[in-house]
């Protein structure tokens, strides 16, 4: 196992924010009050250039990922505003992290990484060759690496402390967990989301082959936080390659990955020992795909906003 991911680079200091979490990739903040204190009803939601593989946050910050990420998940807020209100309040943010940070408002949010899938892949897979279940829904047989859903399943898991893998939730733990209610709808809505998310993505040649949205609760509905449907919540593949049987190139991560894993690196996976830097090649290829998938996407051209940092 990676063991305990090394802390990445602190996150910056902002200016009338008190810095509250930070994820791998991620970082959280509250705006201040005229007294200097946390608001307690607003938070900053800054996204990093910096890119995971294997577990472990690498080193090298891919340019303008967290812009371009940011930027795709309120096009997908925008996109999916019919089915679902959002969190969003403005991307009116301090210069330093202009175009990747979005203020939120802070919401109540619900205990369960509401996690679906419409192709069978990763942890989903292992869990079905064990015992041809995935989440404790039984599946058809025959199903391999890649293979596609008649429908998303609804595939819960809990919300596992940093660097700790989540487990999977059954659909009674979630009814347990925030009430038959409100678990009926998180499914209802994180499957229609993903189903949604793959008739846009598809028709321009991305599969979204699982995706994970978090839910707050706003005057007992459901609210969409978090980000949604960036290849950081979900596994994009490119649909051209598309083909079962085999575990399917990333739209993203390929290049990554790739030149991790080949003598070029002098990494050894097995080692545990944290990735070496990536070549300036691999992060501006990997730059181009990001940029690639949000143009795809949304019809427009990337125009980096953020002060040069
Ligand atoms: N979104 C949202 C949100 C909200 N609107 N209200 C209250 N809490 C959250 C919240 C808490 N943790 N996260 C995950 C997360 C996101 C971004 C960066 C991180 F480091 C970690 C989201």
């Amino acid at each position: 196992p990676s063991g305990a991911v090394p802390a990445g680079p602190a996150a910056p200091v902002l200016d009338g924010y008190a810095h509250v979490y930070s994820g791998k990739v991620r970082d959280l903040y509250a705006p201040l009050d005229d007294a200097g204190a946390p608001r307690d009803d607003l938070l900053l939601l800054v996204a990093s250039d910096r890119i995971s593989a294997f577990d472990f946050v690498l080193d090298t910050p891919v340019p303008d990922k967290g812009e371009v990420l940011t930027r795709m998940s309120l096009w997908w807020f925008e996109q999916l505003a019919d089915l679902v209100p959002n969190h969003v309040v403005s991307t009116d943010v301090p210069d330093a992290v202009r175009g990747r940070a979005v203020l939120v408002r802070r919401l109540e949010m619900l205990p369960v990484e509401c996690v679906a899938r419409a192709y069978l892949t990763g942890g989903g897979l292992r869990e079905y060759r064990a015992d041809g279940t995935v989440s404790g829904l039984t599946l058809p047989e025959g199903l391999t690496d890649g293979s596609r859903f008649p429908e998303p399943l609804f595939t819960p898991s809990t919300k596992a402390p940093e660097g700790q893998h989540d487990e999977p939730m059954s659909y009674a733990e979630v009814e347990a967990a925030v009430g038959p209610s409100l678990a009926a709808r998180a499914r209802d809505l994180t499957t229609r989301i993903l189903a949604r998310g793959n008739e846009i993505a598809q028709a321009r040649g991305i599969i979204v082959a699982d995706t994970k949205v978090e839910f707050g609760v706003e005057a007992d509905e459901l609210v969409l936080a978090d980000e949604v449907l960036t290849p950081d919540s979900s596994r994009f593949w490119p649909a051209d390659q598309w083909e079962p049987g085999h575990p399917q190139p990333s739209f993203d991560k390929e290049f990554v990955r790739e030149w991790l894993l080949s003598r070029a690196s002098g990494w050894d996976k097995a080692s545990g020992e944290a990735p070496p830097s990536l070549p300036d090649d691999v992060l501006e290829r990997t730059r181009a795909k990001y940029v690639e998938a949000y143009e795809r996407l949304t019809g427009e051209t990337f125009r980096p906003r953020g002060a040069d940092r």
